[in-house]
């Protein structure tokens, strides 16, 4: 069955994806070349911190847009209706509040890696700590990042799987090693046009021959495909409106707030206004990704409605599914294969040279120089060049211990957002919003997010309670062949979640919290670590606010207050005085907002308004 998808992978395929390698190899050597020749770290690393709106923010969608979701969220369409679409509603506030929280903090501070933060907030100790959790979430997502196109192309073309993973894992190792931020940058904004493209090329082809537009949207809506809004409250329910729209925004915190990846690209624009409209950008890029991915799982269902499931694509585990469907479909047309091949491996490549930069950042400037003696500029450069490509090889290792993972792969970089990425968003809260809490309070916190992290997550791995919602599964046109032929991939899973006698296993105790959806992961364990590092800190002495590093608290209070008078000063208050007690951070604001201040107390005022003063009080905070 292999070979026939085999056989049209042609000479034109295999040089439109050589095409995309070379062209990112010549980004990565073009700007080896070029401006500063990546002779500073500030280069190498931070894109000389001169980075623009619109390539930041194709930038930042690549990040965690890898062929996982090119390839699971199709699948995920395709068996259980489009449901998982809600997930758009998580981004507004996912990308809001880093925009108005997470960077103003981070860019007005000065920092180089966002850990930096920690140890300004905490302690050195609490940075480590952050680092390591960092590190090891980036270079397991790495490894799924790199083997999912890799497993894909292997099972349905036959094309090399360790040949694969070589090549991705070496060009990217290449061009972010030659290049730095820059490349990585610039790559990325090629990368995602490119991803764009073949997914829009695979929905034009894939609806034209099933028969047009109402052809498919007659099979979609005969099938039950489109979901209407599931507000069902159970936790353990995996994808419902409250999963998806109110888990999804602390997953989209962990990685649009506070990783590292994501960060570093805010630290490296222009100016803080930049930062943060690139941020708002992400928006309507992201939801063109997820439309064409929902998408994309409707025409793949229109195309096999009514045809023999068993045959077709019942014999694919998930991530392989879009993979068959684009080679059955693309047969004949030369090139469109590859440049869906293209599109997967730019997806991928676009991920892991981004987790390469950030892996090589926080080695460096949160490991290696607050332990070391000083170094020459050049001699850091050197280091981080020589950790990029440290951590390429690594993840050719990972490639191969994922080689071991589950059947989904979007469900397991979901676990890896929520198990590693909650914790640290945890911390950076516990810093951000409450004055009270000290460094054991982090420290006792972030461990406390990891243990529930991995408690959840083995628990939901060992007794297989994860439950795929079997209700959803309605081939209302094709129910009649589905039914016949139940053990293909879907069919089990059906299974695993029925009780013996079909009906369906209600977990309890324990079982039902091991069941927990994984969307909800972010939250459940950042709130872990929010409250137990509260606790911990009320009982070791909590901080006083005035012994905080300036810059490092978030006003809240202040900003709402502040909030509030923007809204009614424009109409009554417009006559008052401007008054000279108006605290600075409100000064370069509209002049009707001075005299509302007054009755905030004056610590609240810890947000500095330029770049530059909180580097200076650092010097002497540290
Ligand atoms: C993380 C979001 C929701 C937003 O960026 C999306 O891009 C996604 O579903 N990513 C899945 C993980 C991956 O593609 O590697
Ligand atoms: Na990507």
């Amino acid at each position: 069955m292999n070979t026939l998808a085999q056989m049209h992978f042609t000479i034109i395929d295999y040089v439109i994806f050589a095409l995309l390698l070379m062209a990112s190899m010549g980004i990565g050597l073009y700007y080896a070349l070029s401006g500063g020749r990546q002779r500073t770290t500030q280069e190498f690393l931070l894109a000389d911190r001169s980075m623009s709106c619109l390539p930041l923010s194709l930038s930042l969608i690549a990040t965690f847009q890898s062929a996982v979701a090119i390839v699971g969220v199709p699948a995920e369409v395709y068996t259980h209706g489009t449901q998982y679409w809600f997930i758009g509603c998580a981004y507004i506030l996912g990308l809001a509040i880093p925009a108005h929280i997470f960077i103003p903090v981070f860019y007005r501070l000065h920092l180089t890696s966002a850990y930096e933060y920690l140890e300004l907030r905490f302690s050195k100790l609490v940075r480590i700590c952050g680092t390591v959790t960092f590190i090891f979430q980036t270079v397991v997502y790495m490894g799924v990042c790199v083997y999912t196109p890799a497993l894909a192309l292997n099972a349905v073309t036959g094309f090399d799987l360790w040949g694969a993973v070589l090549a991705t894992g070496l060009v990217c190792t290449l061009y972010t090693t030659l290049g730095g931020l820059k490349a990585v940058i610039w790559t990325d904004v090629f990368q995602t046009l490119v991803m764009f493209a073949g997914q829009l090329a695979v929905i034009v082809v894939g609806v034209y021959q099933t028969g047009g537009v109402t052809v498919v949207w007659k099979k979609i809506w005969e099938g039950n495909r489109i979901s209407g809004i599931d507000l069902n409250p159970d936790p353990t329910e995996r994808y419902t409106f409250w999963t998806l729209g109110v888990g999804g925004v602390f997953m989209m915190l962990s990685l649009y707030g506070v990783n590292q990846a994501q960060v570093q690209r805010y630290l490296s624009s222009k100016t803080e206004r930049n930062a943060i409209m690139s941020c708002y950008m992400v928006f309507p890029s992201l939801q063109l990704a997820l439309a064409l991915s929902c998408i994309m799982g409707l025409v793949m269902f229109a195309r096999y409605c009514g045809e023999d499931h068993f045959h077709k694509l019942g014999v694919f585990s998930k991530n392989e599914m879009v993979l068959y469907f684009v080679m059955d479909m693309l047969q004949g047309l030369p090139g469109l294969s590859g440049l869906f091949i293209a599109c997967l491996f730019s997806a991928a490549l676009s991920t892991i040279s981004s987790a390469f930069n950030s892996l090589a950042t926080v080695t460096l400037e949160d490991l290696i120089k607050p332990h070391c003696p000083p170094m020459t500029e050049a001699r850091a450069t050197l280091l981080s060049k020589g950790l990029a490509c440290s951590y390429g090889l690594l993840c050719l290792a990972m490639a191969y211990l994922t080689h071991l993972m589950s059947d989904s792969v979007l469900q397991a970089a979901f676990k890896i957002f929520g198990m590693v990425g909650g914790p640290l968003l945890g911390v950076f809260c516990l810093g951000l919003f409450f004055p009270w809490a000290n460094s054991t309070g982090a420290l006792v916190g972030l461990g406390s997010g990891l243990v529930m992290a991995f408690w959840v997550g083995i628990g939901s791995i060992l007794s297989q309670t994860s439950r795929g919602t079997p209700g959803v599964f309605q081939f209302n046109c094709t129910a009649a062949q589905l039914s016949g032929n139940i053990t293909t991939a879907i069919g089990t899973a059906i299974i695993s979640t029925a009780g013996p006698a079909g009906t369906l296993r209600q977990p309890t105790g324990l079982q039902r919290f091991y069941s927990l959806s994984f969307m909800w992961y972010s939250a459940l364990n950042s709130f872990t670590v929010v409250i137990t590092g509260l606790i911990v800190s009320f009982l070791t002495g909590p901080m006083k606010e005035e012994d905080v590093t300036p810059g490092t608290l978030y006003p809240l209070m202040a900003n709402i207050c502040h909030l509030k008078q923007k809204l009614c000063c424009t109409t009554s208050l417009e006559h008052m005085p401007i008054s000279q007690e108006c605290p600075t951070a409100f000064q370069k604001d509209n002049s009707c907002q001075v005299i509302h201040t007054k009755g905030l107390p004056e610590e609240r005022h810890s947000f500095l308004p330029t770049s530059r003063t909180p580097v200076l009080e650092r010097e002497t905070a540290l």
